[in-house]
């Protein structure tokens, strides 16, 4: 950790609840696709660590789970894992998503955020989809109040990139003095492998769809650097039931083919080293509600990252 005259930094957490796009801010504010995405709510399974380091000041942006009404031990893990996220951080981003309407299920995680009493900035996301502000300024007036250590407000599109820059500015403006907690080269707190199943599993959660996505766990079993120089990755995709083994497979292999040509592509970019991805398809019924396997996807070995 190293100690700068001036030097600004701290934990910015992301609440808010799933879908409203806390992932794809991150990864638009660092430039980099580091946490993944995807039209499906409940994409983001635990958190993470961003980091973001500049001349004066280094961000490190907590993404999280959207916090919502928990249907499985899976589902408790992450609104846990949400929650947990804000204790003890510098900062939380309050993101909204208006295009949705604001509901009551915002309204619990204004009242969880209002609780933690750490210093807030309400983010209006998904502005580009939006014609009239107007028409939602009764319910945002609403949220605002009920945060009493809100220290700003802003609207954003992490897709056009409207207001980001304004946005690093006042999140920089709000952390307080302190040191370098990562080194510069540092972009997750999550080893390689970690990121490389969450790749894989975006790639279920864009291409399926219904009960698929969310059935689905992903754990690397095998990550290594070969002679030549090329990665060597072999993954095993947990499913549910039987009857979800043709779908992840596909007519003649054709959808586990193309999870795995579109995470290679990432992964390459990611990590700029040639890949080679192997799946692996396996049934464990109701493996969300086993501790174990939980654990297994979401959490990483230690070893050989
Ligand atoms: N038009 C538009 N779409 C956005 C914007 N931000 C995010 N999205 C889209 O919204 C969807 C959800 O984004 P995510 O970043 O995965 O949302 P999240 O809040 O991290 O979701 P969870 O992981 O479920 O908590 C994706 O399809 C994004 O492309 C935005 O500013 N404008």
């Amino acid at each position: 950790m190293e100690n700068k005259e001036n030097y600004k930094s701290g934990f910015i957490s992301m609440a808010g609840k799933p879908n409203v796009g806390k992932s794809t801010l991150i990864n638009s504010l660092v430039h980099q696709k580091i946490v993944i995405t995807s039209d499906k709510p409940q994409t983001t399974r635990n958190s993470i660590n961003v980091i973001l380091t500049e001349e004066d000041a280094q961000m490190v942006f907590v993404d999280t789970p959207g916090i919502h009404k928990p249907l499985h031990k899976l589902g408790k893990y992450m609104v846990n894992i949400a929650i947990g996220a804000l204790r003890g951080v510098d900062l939380i981003l309050f993101v909204l998503d208006p295009t949705d309407g604001i509901r009551n299920s915002d309204r619990r995680v204004a009242k969880i955020v209002a609780e933690s009493n750490i210093p807030t900035l309400l983010i209006i996301n998904k502005r580009d989809k939006i014609k009239n502000m107007q028409i939602y300024n009764r319910e945002i007036t609403e949220i605002k109040e009920s945060l009493p250590n809100l220290k700003g407000y802003l609207e954003t599109s992490a897709v056009t990139g409207y207001n980001l820059a304004e946005l690093k500015a006042m999140v920089k403006e709000q952390l307080p003095q302190g040191p370098q907690y990562y080194p510069e080269d540092v972009i997750s707190d999550k080893p390689s492998r970690f990121i490389v199943s969450e790749l894989i599993r975006e790639k279920i959660f864009q291409l399926t769809r219904e009960e698929i996505p969310h059935s689905t766990g992903v754990v690397v079993e095998d990550f290594k650097v070969r002679d030549n120089g090329m990665l060597y990755i072999r993954a095993d995709i947990y499913i549910e039931k039987d009857s979800q083994k043709p779908i992840i497979i596909g007519k003649k292999g054709m959808m586990i083919k193309k999870i795995g040509q579109l995470a290679r592509k990432d992964i390459e970019e990611l990590f700029e080293k040639k890949a080679y991805v192997e799946l692996f398809v396996k049934v464990r019924k109701n493996w969300r509600e086993n501790e174990n396997l939980i654990r297994n996807t979401m959490d990483f070995k230690q070893e050989g990252q």
